[in-house]
């Protein structure tokens, strides 16, 4: 198999992580593969689905994410020198030194790997992606194909239900590195966030490699680190359209300061600010006057950090400039918000400074989903929301449970029987259709075997559900969705579809979340959206399953 197709592919496309490498995978997948050889079945053509068997959160719907990476995974797989020499020395001795010659020669070559596009809105059971490729190849995809789709789909899930309680109008920044699970949670959860519906991270490193856009405020040591007024050494700034004076702009501040304490309208609430604080944000404008925002809950926000934002905002506007805003990091931040909106409102009428009242609210502090719903039932005036720690960890779910399930090989169906109907595996490769309802909507993801014909728009099916023999409903589509695309086509004659960017990718999550209808969406009593299967498909399992199952005995 194909040294030339590493050369062709393996610069190009490698996985993000280069710790993803042909040995990140379960000791057992080798002992498999090993066995496969012994036992001369390493080449028999084998099909394998991954799916997940439970939507995550509670929902009803879940994102599938991950795809790109393990098409880079593919399409870099193979085992160098040292992962044949470490894989020798971990297997038992009694291995033959034939199968490890062998191992240097396995690729993805004659591996195709179809699958739903990456950021589609997705259900369980359906397989998300088909390997179809030699069994021993096939096999010793499962453990990285499984860890790159878990965490990615989970987090892009995650992601995309915070925004839809949010609402599409509110920015949603994810600050989450410091909190995320090692350095590839971090990098993931940047990128995985975005594709869900976040507009930017706080992470440096995810906007360098993925191109999402970096937003940032400041913390609480910066604020912390000064002691007062004279701390400022360099104190002058121009006015924005760049004349020859320099103005005293600490001195503008405290002189902003003084109005706003002389303001009927404040009725004397803001005579104790705090002058360290002051020092802090009128430093950060000098550093930044066009991007100037500031967190103002060092202290007490009503009482020092909103006066002294607005003293230090205030004489920037004299300038010319325009602060952004403020970023509050605890307390009530329903009511603190509405507070702080109160007074950009007062200023910008008592000193005539359009706009002022916009300025942009950011807050943070352990956000979740319920956070966000309680906030909306609260009301608000929160235009920003930085989430870390429950986003990126996902800490109401910490695993979606994909599973990779042999289900042919040498064209016969396979199946895993279990007590647990749910974990029954639906046998034969298999194709899958979306159908689509009178409204344009989504109605039933239907499998079927691929020898049998698609369903037709205006004809009426029969969708079963796979094992509940009582539930299966007609439906005439008005559209007919395939799921599956070939993404990896190895050297087989299939043109592969080309990987879309993140841009594409984080478009299609939006739109197909918009295409649901809303009570699949819902975060309280979603209602499920049906997968079955197809007349013949639903015969098939079940006559299967009794031929495989063995009958028991009663004594
Ligand atoms: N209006 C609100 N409704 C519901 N939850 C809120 C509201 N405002 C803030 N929260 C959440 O309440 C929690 C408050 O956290 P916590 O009790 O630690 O207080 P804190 O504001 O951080 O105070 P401290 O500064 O003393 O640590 C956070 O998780 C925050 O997201
Ligand atoms: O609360 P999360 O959802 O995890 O969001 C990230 C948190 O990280 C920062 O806090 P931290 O105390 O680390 O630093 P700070 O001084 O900037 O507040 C930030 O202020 C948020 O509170
Ligand atoms: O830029 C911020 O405000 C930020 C970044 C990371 C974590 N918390 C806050
Ligand atoms: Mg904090």
């Amino acid at each position: 198999m194909g040294a030339a197709l590493h050369e062709r592919q393996w610069e190009l496309s490698k996985p993000t992580n280069p710790m993803i490498t042909a040995l990140f995978s379960d000791l057992y997948q080798f002992t498999m593969a090993y066995a496969y050889w012994k036992a001369n079945k390493h080449l028999e053509r084998a099909v394998f689905d991954l799916y997940f068997r439970k939507n995550p959160f509670g929902g009803e719907y879940t994102i599938f994410a991950g795809l790109e990476e393990c098409i880079r995974f593919a399409s870099a797989f193979h085992f160098d020198d040292s992962d044949v020499t470490f894989l020798e020395n971990s297997m038992p001795s009694t291995c033959e030194g034939e199968f490890f010659k062998y191992l240097k020669s396995v690729d993805c070559s004659d591996v195709e790997i179809y699958a739903i596009p990456e950021g589609s809105v997705v259900f369980p059971r359906i397989p998300l992606i088909r390997v179809e490729g030699p069994l021993l190849i096939a096999q010793l995809l499962e453990t990285a194909f499984l860890n790159l789709v878990n965490y990615a789909s989970l987090v892009t899930t995650n992601a995309s239900r915070h925004r839809q309680v949010a609402g599409s109008d509110k920015m949603l920044l994810e600050f989450g590195l410091r909190r995320a699970q090692g350095p590839d949670g971090g990098i993931s959860a940047s990128k995985y966030c975005y594709m869900g519906g976040f507009d930017g991270t706080s992470n440096v490193d995810a906007g360098r490699r993925f191109g999402i856009p970096v937003r940032g405020t400041h913390s609480h040591a910066f604020v912390s680190s000064f002691m007062g007024i004279e701390d400022i050494t360099e104190r002058s700034l121009h006015h924005i359209d760049g004349d020859d004076k320099c103005y005293d702009f600490v001195a503008l501040a405290q002189d902003w300061l003084s109005r706003l304490q002389a303001t009927d309208s404040f009725r004397g609430r803001f005579m104790d600010t705090n002058h360290s604080e002051l020092a802090a944000f009128a430093s950060y404008a000098l550093s930044f006057p066009t991007k100037f925002q500031a967190l103002v809950d060092t202290f007490d926000v009503l009482r020092s950090g909103v006066p002294n934002f607005c003293a230090v905002a205030l004489a920037l506007h004299e300038l010319g400039y325009k602060a952004l805003g403020i970023r509050l990091d605890s307390g009530d931040l329903a009511y603190l918000s509405k507070e702080c909106r109160k007074i950009f409102t007062i200023i910008e009428k008592e000193f005539n400074i359009p706009g002022f009242h916009s300025l942009v609210i950011t807050v943070s502090n352990d956000i979740n989903e319920a956070t966000l719903e309680a906030l909306n039932k609260q009301g608000h005036e929160i235009d920003a929301f930085g989430i870390g720690t429950h986003l990126v960890t996902c800490s109401s779910q910490p695993a979606l449970g994909c599973v990779y399930k042999l289900v042919e090989i040498k064209k016969k169906p396979r199946m895993k029987l279990s007590e647990d109907i749910e974990k029954v595996t639906i046998p034969c490769k298999k194709e899958v259709y979306r159908l689509y309802g009178i409204e344009g909507v989504a109605l039933v993801d239907i499998m079927q075997g691929m020898d049998e014909p698609a369903p037709k728009v205006n004809e009426r099916i029969l969708c079963r559900h796979p094992y509940i023999e009582s539930k299966r409903a007609y439906i005439v589509p008005t559209k007919v969705e395939k799921l599956y695309k070939c993404y990896w086509a190895g050297n087989s004659v299939i043109a592969a579809e080309p990987l879309p960017s993140l841009e594409d990718v984080r478009s299609r999550c939006k739109s197909q979340l918009m295409a649901m209808r809303p009570d699949h969406l819902r975060a309280l009593n979603p209602t499920p959206y049906k997968v079955s299967v197809s007349r013949n498909l639903y015969d098939f399992i079940h006559c299967l399953w009794l031929d495989e199952a063995p009958i028991g005995e009663l004594h």
